[in-house]
């Protein structure tokens, strides 16, 4: 059963999410609210089950209910309600599955509506991708400490959102109607700082405006470890006593804005070598979340390719199947960012109007990763509390996981470059390439 245009253009001028799905849970079609709703570019021929659950099996034989599996039996439509777990709370999917019968009465199609019903979700709403367990480990922790008005340290390598999450952060929180203030710790003067605080000086010598005439919101630190050491001294006051003093006054003006701070730094190691003060280290390390490296986290791929398409601004085009894999083994040392300036590269100077993995490789450049490695930058490494507590940072692994290792055994035998090339381009190093061709049993042959 093929969708026609007509159907589809009826299909896509519903404003509820709906799919068009085969007796084997095949998708003929999912409508425009769909694909929006839950993020799909490339759904044809995949199954309900695989895009609505990531669930491999059909409903039923995973323990739980499947509407399409009663319709089927029953000849007509059958809702269910199936509660999902989320990031910080969880969620209800109505599904009601309409039979859509043919000449002879048989079902010839099913229409499968799909609705998001209550739950309380963190994060929703704000453009979060969130199907890795990465992610949703980090929501989750976010969800505990939101209604705390606590500093949080953000701790992730550039690119990785942490500001992104801050500010999710901020619009769940109790301050969420006031203002989210990035403050750039780079090159941040004492003069600066008081300004964006306690506001500037006017012609009688009277401040004006800043922060503490606009009080409640959020003031997020951005590279924290950057912070020159008085200014690191000012914040350790501001966190403990929520007051700012200019320079030379005796009169300090509360500022109330809940503190969160972000670094891609090992900042115990900072604070070992006496660049960054201690008290102001317990005072960040005791809410940490570690924002996840994009390699750590290739089930968001796909739906954070899909969310710069539609939000980017780069012409709107579909990635087919291939260039969805391609994306998802191929390594992102600079992360979202470097997601987001790959594909709006392709979006924007690409003839072709969907992009595939032949057109992706177009618009590759010579890796960043493989440069910072020869000028020895070094990145963020695991980190351990003062007191002896140890937690991961995300950092640039040199490792692939079993998943990239397969799809670099596939791409050995269809590569027609170097084995330095391939190196690269799955950034590793080509001693390691080889390492892994005598674990595989590769030889030139295969
Ligand atoms: N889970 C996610 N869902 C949607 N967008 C994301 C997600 N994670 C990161 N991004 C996007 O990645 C880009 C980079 O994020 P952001 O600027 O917050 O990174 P950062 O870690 O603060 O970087 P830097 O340390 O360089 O300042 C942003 O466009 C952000 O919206």
């Amino acid at each position: 059963m093929s969708v026609d245009q007509t159907f589809r253009t009826v299909l896509d001028s519903l404003d509820e999410p709906q799919l068009i799905v085969r007796s084997d849970y095949t998708i003929a079609y999912a409508n425009q609210a769909f694909r929006r709703r839950f993020g799909l570019v490339d759904h044809v021929g995949r199954r309900c089950h695989e895009v609505l659950f990531h669930e491999l099996q059909p409903c039923s034989v995973c323990g739980e209910a499947c509407p399409l599996d009663r319709a089927l039996v029953s000849n007509q439509a059958e809702t269910l309600l199936r509660r999902e777990l989320v990031p910080g709370g969880e969620r209800f999917l109505e599904i009601t599955v309409t039979p859509v019968p043919d000449a002879d009465g048989t079902p010839a199609f099913f229409m499968e509506r799909v609705l998001v019903r209550g739950g309380n979700t963190f994060g929703a709403g704000a453009g979060i991708v969130a199907r890795s367990p990465a992610v949703r480990a980090v929501l989750q922790k976010l969800s505990r400490i939101t209604s705390l008005d606590v500093p949080v340290l953000f701790v992730g390598a550039s690119g990785t959102g942490k500001e992104r999450f801050a500010k999710t952060l901020h619009e769940n929180s109790r301050r969420a109607a006031n203002a989210f203030i990035v403050m750039n710790c780079d090159g941040l003067t004492e003069g600066a700082f008081e300004a964006e605080c306690l506001g500037a000086v006017d012609g009688s010598g009277r401040r004006q405006g800043g922060l503490a005439a606009q009080p409640g919101g959020t003031l997020y630190f951005d590279e924290v470890a950057l912070l020159s050491k008085p200014l690191q001294r000012r914040l350790v006051q501001l966190i403990e006593s929520g007051m700012v003093r200019a320079c030379g006054s005796a009169e300090a003006r509360a500022v109330d804005y809940r503190i969160l701070c972000a670094t891609k730094y090992d900042l115990r190691e900072r604070t070992l070598a006496g660049a960054f003060r201690k008290d102001l280290y317990y005072l960040l390390s005791g809410c940490r979340v570690n924002v996840p490296c994009l390699n750590d986290r290739i089930e968001d791929i796909e739906e954070l390719a899909q969310e710069i398409m539609r939000t980017g601004a780069a012409p709107q085009k579909p990635l087919t199947t291939n260039a969805i894999d391609y994306l998802q083994l191929r390594r992102w040392d600079g992360n979202v960012r470097e997601l987001e300036a790959f594909l709006e590269r392709a979006a924007l100077f690409s003839d072709a109007e969907k992009l595939d993995r032949a057109e992706l490789e177009k618009f590759e450049e010579e890796p960043l990763a493989a440069l910072s490695e020869q000028r020895r930058v070094p990145v963020p490494t695991a980190s351990v509390g003062l007191d002896g507590s140890s937690e991961a940072v995300p950092e640039a692994r040199r490792r692939l996981t079993a998943t990239q290792t397969a799809a670099l055994m596939k791409a050995l035998s269809e590569w027609n470059g170097s084995k330095r090339a391939l190196a690269r381009r799955f950034g590793i190093s080509e001693r390691t390439l080889y390492r892994l061709l005598r674990k595989h049993n590769y030889s030139e042959r295969d």
